[in-house]
Formats: structure tokens, C-alpha cells, sequence
């Protein structure tokens, strides 16, 4: 899928690049700032409480250094692994971004679109501005994230449409049954959540426009969360999806264990970008415990302030089987629409190859790769 990068830049160009946009994805930021409304930055770039664990989630990548290996001989590299049962071409996939429209008019199908030519997997949100059978048209690799919502019937609807829609997998998402204290959020209203346009998987539901009545942003308020749910309703799931699960917003090694007790097929060790519980521990910091605890019983995903090739190849360092990217495509979403979350993709990928051959490794999984140094 991704031709060899040498080659790329040398034979071919570097293709999917935007010429206009920065190749280090942390100046996306600025410029997506100079073109969003305010409320729909705030929405993208906030976190919850003073931003404590999003810095930290940074920080934590910068205490973390690899240790290059030399004359190692690889001529190539290979970036293909396995999760969830699936062969990626790369341990990267596009994590669940709600309501995407706001930063672009073709929203999650451009990336659906971006996904699909970069065969890289889309991970939709419950919360998406198109609804999940318009993006399943965009035909590229896709799993779906659920927001269970506290109606059974509507939470099966989900599951069932989802896979009538050819979503491979489940990603449930347990950290956020209610969003947090978002001073960005709250300054602004909560406008982004209240214009009903992450509510379009709600208003095209049957089972959810039955009871609607006629003020669907407040019906769908009132479903959004399900606050009363435990491990045992995990069973729920897997009568209704028969395919792969896996548990995103782990943070705590037994909540791992568990999430193995329970038949999970897999993990995402994340803290919402920072945007869920202000003061928790950094995504990174999170990960080393938890692989070591169950790396080889179910597999380890990660999120939550992967901004670069050498930030992928810490968290695969650490044990993690793939990583989810968000802010940095939302970003390039909304500065350059579906060419704008390609450029994101190819950086990223052409970054990630790169800095495991200039250390040493031809492969994802080469032992070698575990040498990091934790600086503290
Ligand atoms: C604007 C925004 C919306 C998000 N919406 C969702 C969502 O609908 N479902 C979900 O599971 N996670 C959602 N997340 C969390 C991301 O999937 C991810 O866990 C988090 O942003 C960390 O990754 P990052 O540092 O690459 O942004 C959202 C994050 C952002 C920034
Ligand atoms: O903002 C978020 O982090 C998020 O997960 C979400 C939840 C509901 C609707 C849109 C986004």
C-alpha cells in the first residue's frame, strides 16, 4: 500500500503531500486557529479543566527517547501488523472525531474518502455530522465507535446498522458517559454540541425518531449517556456484535485485566485527548504498565497526543499495536478538506518508516524495538 518512502520522494514525489500545508503537524494548529470560528476551534483544540493532562499528554512523549541501533542492514521496512484480526498496512488509524462538519462541509466523508485511497481504517463516530451509512459509501476500511446510549433497543440499532454498513469492528467508548468540565466548551455555550449536527446517527435511527417527539437535541441529550453501566453489561455487546471489541479509554492495568476477563479482543489506553478527566495520568505514562500486564492476552491500541513518525514509534516502543491520531487530521480536515487529512496520513506514515530505519529496525515488531529511555 504505502510504496517504499525512498522511492516515493525520489522516483515518484512525494505524493499526498499539500504543498501549502507544514510537514511537522504541530504548526497545523495555528493555522487551523486563524481558520475556524472560534467555537469550533475551541471545540477541537480544548480539553477539560486547565489542560493539565493534554500538556502532559506531550510532555510524556518528550521524557520518552528511543535509542537508535546502527548497522542494523535492513533494506526495507515493513509498517503491515495485525489487530483485531485484521492485517493494517500501518499501525496508524484515524481515530473517532464527533462532528466533524463544523470544520469542514464534507466532514467525515472526506475522511472516509482520505482513508479509502491511503487504505488506512477510519474509526466513525456515534457522534459523526453524516450518518454512518453515507460514510460506508466512501467503500475504505472502517470500524465503528460506539457511544452507548442508555436505550437498548437503540444501542442494538446501532450495532445492526453498523454492520449491515460494513463496519469490521467495535471501538467502545468508556471514558466519556458525560463530557467533563470543558471551560472552552462551556465559554462558548457548548454551541458545537447544540446545533444538532453530531446528532445525525440519532435523527436517522427508527428507533430513535419513534420516540423523538418533537425536540430531538433534548431526546437525544437525555439518551446520550449511559452512567449506570458496569463490566458485566459488556455480555450485552457481544449478543449483539459478533465481530471484534475493543475497549477505548483504558487507563488503569486492572480495568486492562478486566477488559481480558470480559473476552474483549482489544484495548485503547487513552484519556480522550486530555478532554475527559483534568489531573489524569499521561496516555504515555499509562501504556508501559498495561502492555506489560496484557500485551500478549488482547491487543493494545493508544491514543492521546501522537503528533509525529517518532511519537508512533515511541508508543509501538512501549508496546502499543497501533496507534489512533485525531487533533492532527481534524486539522487538516479543516484546513485542506480530504487532501488536507491525506497530507496528515502521508506525514505521519513517511515519518513512522523513517524513524524505524534510522533506528535500526526493519519491521513493527522487531525486539530491538522495545529499547527506549524513560527520562525523568
Ligand atoms: C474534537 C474531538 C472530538 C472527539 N470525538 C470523539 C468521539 O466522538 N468519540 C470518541 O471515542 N472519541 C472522541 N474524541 C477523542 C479522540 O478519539 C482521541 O481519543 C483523542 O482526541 C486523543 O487523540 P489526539 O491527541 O490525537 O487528539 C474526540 C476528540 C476530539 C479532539
Ligand atoms: O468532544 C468529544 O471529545 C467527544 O467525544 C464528543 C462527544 C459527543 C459529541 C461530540 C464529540
Amino acid at each position: 500500500m504505502y510504496a517504499d518512502f525512498q522511492n516515493e520522494i525520489y522516483l515518484n514525489g512525494l505524493t499526498d503531500i499539500v504543498p501549502s500545508l507544514p510537514t511537522d503537524l504541530t504548526r497545523l494548529e495555528p493555522l487551523a486557529e486563524k481558520k475556524l470560528s472560534r467555537e469550533a476551534y475551541d471545540y477541537v483544540a480544548g480539553a477539560a479543566g486547565t489542560g493539565d493532562t493534554a500538556r502532559e499528554n506531550r510532555e510524556a512523549f518528550r521524557r520518552h527517547r528511543l535509542v537508535p541501533r546502527m548497522l542494523a542492514g535492513h533494506t526495507t521496512c515493513d509498517l503491515t501488523t495485525s489487530v483485531l484480526g485484521e492485517t493494517l498496512p500501518a499501525p496508524v488509524l484515524l481515530g473517532p472525531v464527533g462532528v466533524l462538519r463544523q470544520l469542514h462541509p464534507d466532514g467525515e466523508l472526506a475522511v472516509a474518502r482520505a482513508a479509502e485511497k491511503m487504505g488506512v481504517t477510519m474509526v466513525l463516530s456515534t457522534a459523526a455530522s453524516y450518518t454512518l451509512e453515507e460514510v460506508a459509501e466512501a467503500a475504505g476500511p472502517r470500524w465503528y465507535q460506539l457511544y452507548w446510549p442508555n436505550d437498548r433497543d437503540l444501542a442494538i440499532s446501532f450495532l445492526e446498522r453498523a454492520k449491515a454498513a460494513g463496519y469490521t469492528a467495535l471501538v467502545v467508548t468508556l471514558d466519556t458517559f458525560m463530557l467533563a468540565w470543558r471551560p472552552h466548551d462551556l465559554d462558548n455555550a457548548y454551541l458545537p454540541f447544540l446545533r444538532g449536527l453530531g446528532n445525525q446517527n440519532y435523527f436517522a435511527d427508527p428507533v430513535f425518531s419513534a420516540a423523538a417527539g418533537d425536540n430531538p437535541i433534548l431526546h437525544w441529550a437525555s439518551l446520550f449517556g449511559n452512567p449506570s453501566l458496569t463490566w458485566d453489561d459488556l455480555v450485552f455487546l457481544r449478543e449483539h456484535w459478533d465481530g471484534p471489541i475493543a475497549l477505548k479509554g483504558i487507563q488503569d492495568t486492572e480495568d486492562a485485566r478486566r477488559a481480558v476477563d470480559a473476552g474483549m479482543d482489544g484495548i485503547v489506553v487513552s484519556n480522550h485527548g486530555g478532554r475527559q478527566v483534568d489531573g489524569a495520568i499521561a496516555a504515555l505514562d499509562a501504556l508501559p504498565p498495561i502492555t506489560h500486564a496484557v500485551g500478549d492476552q488482547i491487543d493494545v491500541l493508544f491514543d492521546s497526543g501522537i503528533r509525529s513518525g517518532a511519537d508512533v514509534v515511541k508508543a509501538l516502543a512501549l508496546g502499543a499495536k497501533a496507534v489512533l491520531v485525531a487533533r492532527p487530521y481534524a486539522y487538516g480536515l479543516a484546513l485542506a478538506g480530504e487532501a488536507g487529512v491525506r497530507h496528515v496520513l502521508r506525514c505521519l506514515l513517511a515519518e513512522t518508516e523513517l524513524t524505524l530505519r534510522l533506528s535500526g529496525h526493519g519491521d513493527v515488531t522487531s525486539p530491538s524495538l522495545e529499547i527506549l529511555q524513560n527520562v525523568t
